[in-house]
């Protein structure tokens, strides 16, 4: 091709230089997205967005980062597609519950598989209502009452008081750490990032409905669980009546269950663990609270959640050690949250840590005190400043069983064992920060010694 008559160029070459430019002109494009809205935040790659920031630090460093930079409101990219971050309470508070009808829905970045269209945690507008009415019964007081107790041990119990709860199955994990449930937990929640698909997704988000599944979660361990949940199913669907779910729905959200409850509840219990051993203070003190309360008795439901001290120490393990990193709304409609224009289909994000570490909310943030969470000074601590739980109507419907499990394997563990520090035990841990879930990222080794 002659170019302006005075040299030639392949036709091929001409045909990647345009392409390249409508490829650049179409990233710079969806990249000015926060500049219409004048919302500030930090230059985007074209394509990745801030993805290398979240492969290279992890959400929770990079979150902190850049709110220290651009403050309370702004925005990123993940790949080409908009993420607002907010830290604001005030904000949070708007978008959590009161505007709660505006930002009913988690945004569906990406769409993992099929499967899970049906599961609580993707589902939207109408129909998560309909699932959340209907499975919120599951963690009643009454079936949670039934349940009946560092690492590999606590990941095991949560498994089985999930099984118990959810599906009336009876599996002993904790005695047996190859028990089928453990592995394939473990690599259904392997996720892998390292996906082309995936990526494809996040640098074109319009291509979504093409690219169809994108199986970032183990897909052998899912049908696993298929398996197992069917056949639990089909024994009790004899025995139950007006049960209104299909059994794709039942399905998908027994797997949710298993996948939201073990690797957060273990989290918990490792940090408490941790955070037991390196103030051996609190831990006297916790157990003299205990052997006070409960006796010889076991823990209970009933007697565990009269023990004020351990939901304080409870509750500053989840401030120190969220297990979530993040929560996400996006918005249905075109709306304003406190003034910052929202339009449909952005993704809110909030980070847990950024408010949980925030020194004008929590003094001497970095220092493990549970006493911040004395019911007397409950009134000090500025509401939607601790979420890790979330928060509104969409928080996490199993807050009351990962509380009572954690509580009665603390309870147990202090009545029989000092938690103590070992040579190996690493002070503070360092934190694995590829992992969505707070987890350590050399194991945590403690010692337990028999009282
Ligand atoms: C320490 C343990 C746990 C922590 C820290 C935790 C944390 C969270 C968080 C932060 C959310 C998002 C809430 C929001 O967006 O406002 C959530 C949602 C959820 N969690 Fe948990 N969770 C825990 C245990 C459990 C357990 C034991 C189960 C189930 C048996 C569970 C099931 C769910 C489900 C189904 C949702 C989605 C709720 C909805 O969309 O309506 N979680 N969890």
């Amino acid at each position: 091709m002659e170019v302006l008559g005075l040299f030639s160029v392949p036709t091929w070459l001409v045909v990647i230089l345009v392409v390249i430019a409508l490829l650049m002109m179409y990233t710079i494009h969806k990249q000015l997205y926060f500049k219409r809205l004048e919302i500030p935040g930090p230059t985007p790659i074209p394509f990745l967005g801030h993805l290398h920031h979240i492969i290279r630090k992890g959400f929770q460093d990079m979150d902190m980062e850049m709110r220290r930079i651009y403050g309370n409101c702004y925005g990123t990219f993940f790949g080409n597609i908009p993420q607002l971050m907010v830290t604001d309470p005030e904000m949070i508070k708007q978008m959590l519950e009161k505007q709660f009808s505006e930002f009913t829905d988690r945004p569906r970045t990406i769409r993992v598989t099929k499967f899970f269209d049906s599961a609580i945690t993707m589902a939207q507008g109408d129909h998560w209502k309909f699932l959340r009415s209907t499975l919120s019964p599951t963690f009643s007081s009454s079936k949670m009452r039934n349940v009946t107790i560092c690492y590999r041990l606590f990941g095991a119990f949560s498994m089985d008081a999930i099984c118990s709860t959810g599906l009336g199955m009876n599996v002993d994990s904790q005695s047996n750490p190859d028990d089928p449930f453990i592995k394939n937990v473990k690599k259904a929640l392997n996720i892998s990032f390292v996906n082309v698909k995936f990526l494809l997704a996040a640098m074109f988000p319009e291509l979504k409905t093409y690219l169809g599944e994108i199986p970032i979660l183990g897909q052998k361990a899912i049908d696993f669980f298929i398996l197992a949940t069917k056949s639990a199913l089909a024994e009790r669907r004899g025995a139950q009546s007006g049960v209104s779910m299909t059994d794709e729905e039942v399905l998908a959200n027994a797997i949710i269950f298993f996948l939201a409850a073990y690797d957060t509840t273990s989290s918990l219990l490792i940090f408490a663990s941790y955070c037991l051993a390196t103030n051996q203070d609190v831990q006297d003190r916790l157990r003299t609270k205990i052997n006070k309360e409960l006796g010889e008795s076991k823990p209970t439901y009933d007697n565990v959640f009269n023990l004020t001290y351990l939901d304080m120490t409870v509750n500053e393990t989840l401030r120190m050690y969220s297990p979530s990193k993040r929560l996400s709304r996006m918005a249905v409609l075109d709306t304003t949250l406190c003034g910052v224009k929202i339009p449909k289909g952005l993704d809110v994000s909030i980070s847990i840590p950024c408010l949980h570490y925030d020194a004008k909310y929590w003094e001497n943030p970095q220092k493990f005190d549970p006493d911040r969470f004395f019911p007397e000074n409950k009134d000090r601590i500025h509401p939607f400043t601790f979420l890790p739980f979330g928060g509104g109507p969409r928080n996490c419907i199993g807050m009351r069983l990962a509380l009572m499990e954690a509580k009665m394997a603390i309870a147990a563990l202090l009545q029989n064992f000092r938690i103590l520090t070992s040579p190996e035990t690493e002070i503070p841990p360092k934190i694995d920060k590829k992992r969505g879930i707070t987890r350590p990222l050399n194991g945590m080794y403690l010692r337990l010694e028999a009282l």
